[in-house]
């Protein structure tokens, strides 16, 4: 099967006025379609440099990023990225935000609008969809960016810390409602994320970056059995305490407890 994600030896190095910082040092990467991987390792190991290399936003020092077999060289709609923040627009309602996609590459047509509506309704949100942003729970919110970033049927989506800043019951009913989403329509998702427990339950593989410079450590295959259960059921597959510990040592030896 060919990776829909491929990273080629990707070096990058963050140059400033007074010094250069090697962020990424000859990471390979691949990534099949329909995956759901997460980035796990300690704070500055280069994991958002890695996804916006992915997302065409930044260019590698050295190496090449492939998506679809195809050399990255800017954003396309192919891939899709969903940040911590949800940057919604106050003052544009909870449907004009969640269609601006559609309306920035001109396909503000009947069909999109539709799909559009539709995502929200499988969203939980189509009683919102007058609303403005500020009347809305984090959770919510983060529900509607996850529509802005489908409406243009991304293939793969680039998450970075999507359910880091919501309260602790919102996190968990938001893994399941994107990772079920996500499995359901067979996207290939990329995951950062600090949370072990969540990298676990929503993955398919989680791969421990170590830092200064950021490489590869070690890629865990999360058994079928925990896989194949909803990320809140996951947690309480035999052998996921576990898989757990294993990745958490991995990351004490990265240097970093998180
Ligand atoms: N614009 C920049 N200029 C200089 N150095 C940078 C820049 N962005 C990131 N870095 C450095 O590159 C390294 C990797 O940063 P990156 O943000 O990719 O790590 P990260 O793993 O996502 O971190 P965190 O988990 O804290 O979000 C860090 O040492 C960081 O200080």
């Amino acid at each position: 099967m060919e990776p829909v994600v491929e990273l080629k030896h990707i070096t990058h190095v963050y140059v400033s006025d007074r010094e250069a910082s090697l962020a990424l040092d000859g990471l390979d990467l691949q990534v099949y379609p329909g995956e759901f991987v997460s980035l796990v390792g300690p704070s500055g190991c280069g994991k958002t440099t890695l996804l916006s290399i992915i997302a065409g936003l930044m260019k590698p020092t050295k190496g090449e990023a492939f998506v679809y077999g195809r050399k990255v060289d800017g954003p396309t709609a192919e891939v899709g990225y969903m940040l911590q923040q949800d940057y919604l627009f106050p003052w544009r309602t909870i449907f004009e935000n969640a269609s601006i996609g559609l309306e920035l590459t001109g396909r503000l047509d009947q069909e999109h609008l539709a799909r559009t509506g539709a995502l929200l309704e499988e969203m939980g949100l189509s009683d919102a969809r007058n609303l403005y942003p500020q009347q809305l729970s984090g959770g919510m919110r983060q529900r509607v960016a996850l529509v802005r970033t489908l409406t243009t049927d991304p293939g793969i989506l680039l998450l970075d810390e999507p359910f880091s800043a919501l309260d602790y019951q919102t996190k968990l009913q938001l893994e399941d409602l994107i990772a079920g989403t996500l499995r359901e329509k067979n996207k290939t998702a990329v995951l950062v994320t600090h949370d072990l427990s969540e990298a676990a339950a929503v993955s398919d593989r989680v791969i421990v970056l170590g830092s200064r410079p950021g490489k590869i450590r070690k890629s865990f295959d999360v058994p079928e059995h925990i896989r194949s259960a909803r990320p809140l059921l996951a947690r309480e597959q035999t052998g996921f305490n576990e898989l757990f510990h294993d990745i958490w040592r991995e990351m004490e030896s990265a240097g970093d407890k998180e």
